[in-house]
């Protein structure tokens, strides 16, 4: 299959984009830059006669009225008839009552195929009180909170729900997947996110090939993301970034690779780490159990003989479909090929670390308050780990066991997934779990049991028991 910005190009979907006033001209533009045909029919007397032809329709709230939920009422039943696909912005939702309700009422009357908001907005749709600021999402208390409501939308509407922010998350109620990719410097100008889910349109209008929806929502947000990144390569400001923007938009070429993976929510439910004296048959029996992300740390061998062991976990990892992440060693991390790295607030700072690695990388942070946790988010963490949870016999100067409420302090500050590490076993992981935490991290309990194999699976159904009971 052909990539998106190909497709979208050759295809020139016309998106009916019923859009606010404030972005509607970036709107426009950035659809033309992609490839696609922008028409901005907002007025109830035409809207419906315009939806009839286009290849897609736009939803956006902002600058709402009672006449504007009307014209969407009849153009997005119209769309529905013709199966026609239709996105929706429930720019605002939280933040007002009325938003929210205008935004359910077409969710309600309308067959939507994607739904594309921040945080907020998300967990407003799903009835979660969430902390909405004006249209900005409020970044505090989210982690499992976004993903549970994301899912909860999907299902209850059959539609695809997208989450923008720090990561993408993007479900239909049962697959998810994460993007990422994207700037801070589509922040800073109005519309990223209007634009994002006119991209969400044409991409749904172009995909003809009737890929799974979810992948092809998570694709043009990869597009959204990495067209920020490479504009910020080239920008000095706002204001040549959204110059750079939309000739990025205008770019053929391959979107990167390696971007669109299960959310870090999945594969954090697991995380085992390993050193140099760390069996290989352990490595390969805690992967066959289903562990998808392991830690390679190691604090004492000698450099070259650190890159022979990490580099022989990596092969097990990729055999696996698993990530590795080194702990500490920025260098090793490269020397290997590895996913990235895992930093503590002694080792490399983490925004060192991101300009190194690239965007792409994974970049962990060990944070024990809720202010260092905010920090690493700021600073370009992707997750966190904190602890110590319980008494650890695998770090010597760990401090003293906070119990598992350490990772409900961590993890209601920020949106990034959090895991709890230090003395976890069987039993021990669910209170993380039901504390926030999206997985945990462990050394003894596994690497040091008689059955490897059998204690990851042991605890990884122990965890994935307790998300369904978050998640439900
Ligand atoms: C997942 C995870 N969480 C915390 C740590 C501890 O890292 P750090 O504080 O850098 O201590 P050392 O592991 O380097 O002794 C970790 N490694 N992984
Ligand atoms: C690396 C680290 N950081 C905090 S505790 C710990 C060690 C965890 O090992 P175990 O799972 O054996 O307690
Ligand atoms: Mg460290």
């Amino acid at each position: 299959m052909t990539g998106l910005p190909e497709r979208v190009r050759d295809r020139r979907p016309l998106v009916h984009a019923m859009t606010n006033y404030v972005t509607m001209d970036w709107v426009a533009r950035g659809l033309l830059a992609a490839g696609a045909r922008p028409v901005m029919a907002r007025d109830g007397a035409e809207a419906p006669q315009v939806v009839a032809v286009a290849d897609a329709l736009v939803l956006n709230l902002g600058n709402w009225s009672p006449a504007l939920q009307q014209a969407m009422l009849e153009a997005g039943e119209v769309a529905s008839r013709h199966g026609i696909p239709v996105v929706l912005d429930p720019v605002g939702a939280g933040g007002t009552a009325i938003r929210t309700r205008a935004a359910l009422e077409l969710l309600e009357r309308v067959k939507v195929t994607a739904v594309r908001g921040n945080a907020g907005e998300i967990m407003a749709l799903a009835g979660d009180q969430g902390l909405v600021r004006g249209v900005d999402a409020a970044q505090e208390a989210l982690g499992l909170r976004v993903e549970r409501a994301a899912r909860a939308v999907a299902r209850r509407s059959g539609c695809v729900v997208a989450v923008t922010g720090p990561a993408d998350l993007v479900t239909d109620g049962r697959r998810t997947l994460a993007v990422r990719a994207g700037h801070p410097l589509m922040a800073q100008i109005p519309g990223s996110g209007c634009l994002a889910t006119a991209l969400v349109a044409a991409a749904l209008a172009a995909q003809g090939d009737g890929a799974p929806s979810v992948a092809v929502v998570a694709e043009a947000l990869l597009w959204a993301g990495w067209a920020g990144e490479e504009a910020a390569r080239k920008a000095s400001g706002p204001g040549s970034f959204a110059v750079a923007y939309l000739d990025q938009l205008g770019q053929a070429g391959p979107l990167p690779a390696g971007r669109i993976a299960p959310p870090l929510s999945d594969l954090l439910s697991l995380y085992v780490l390993v050193s140099g004296a760390t069996p290989l048959s352990v490595v390969e029996a805690v992967l066959q159990a289903g562990c998808r992300m392991i830690q390679f740390r190691e604090k004492h061998l000698p450099l070259p003989v650190q890159v022979e062991a990490a580099a022989r976990v990596r092969e097990a990892c990729w055999r696996h479909g698993a990530l590795l992440l080194i702990n500490d060693r920025v260098d090793l991390a490269q020397a290997v090929g590895a996913d990235g790295v895992h930093l503590g607030q002694d080792d490399l700072p983490v925004a060192v670390a991101r300009r190194i690695l690239g965007p792409g990388a994974i970049v962990g942070a060990t944070c024990e308050t809720a202010g260092e946790a905010r920090i690493a988010q700021a600073a370009g963490a992707d997750y966190i780990g904190t602890g110590p949870v319980y008494a650890t016999p695998s770090k010597a100067d760990a401090g003293k066991p906070y119990g598992p409420d350490v990772v409900r302090r961590v993890s209601e500050a920020i949106r990034l997934p959090v895991v709890g590490i230090g003395g976890i076993g069987i039993g021990g992981a669910a209170p993380v779990i039901r504390a926030g935490g999206v997985g945990v991290a462990v050394i003894s309990s596994v690497v040091g049991a008689p059955d490897p194999g059998a204690a990851a699976r042991a605890i990884l159904d122990e965890v994935e028991r307790a998300k369904e009971g978050v998640l439900a």
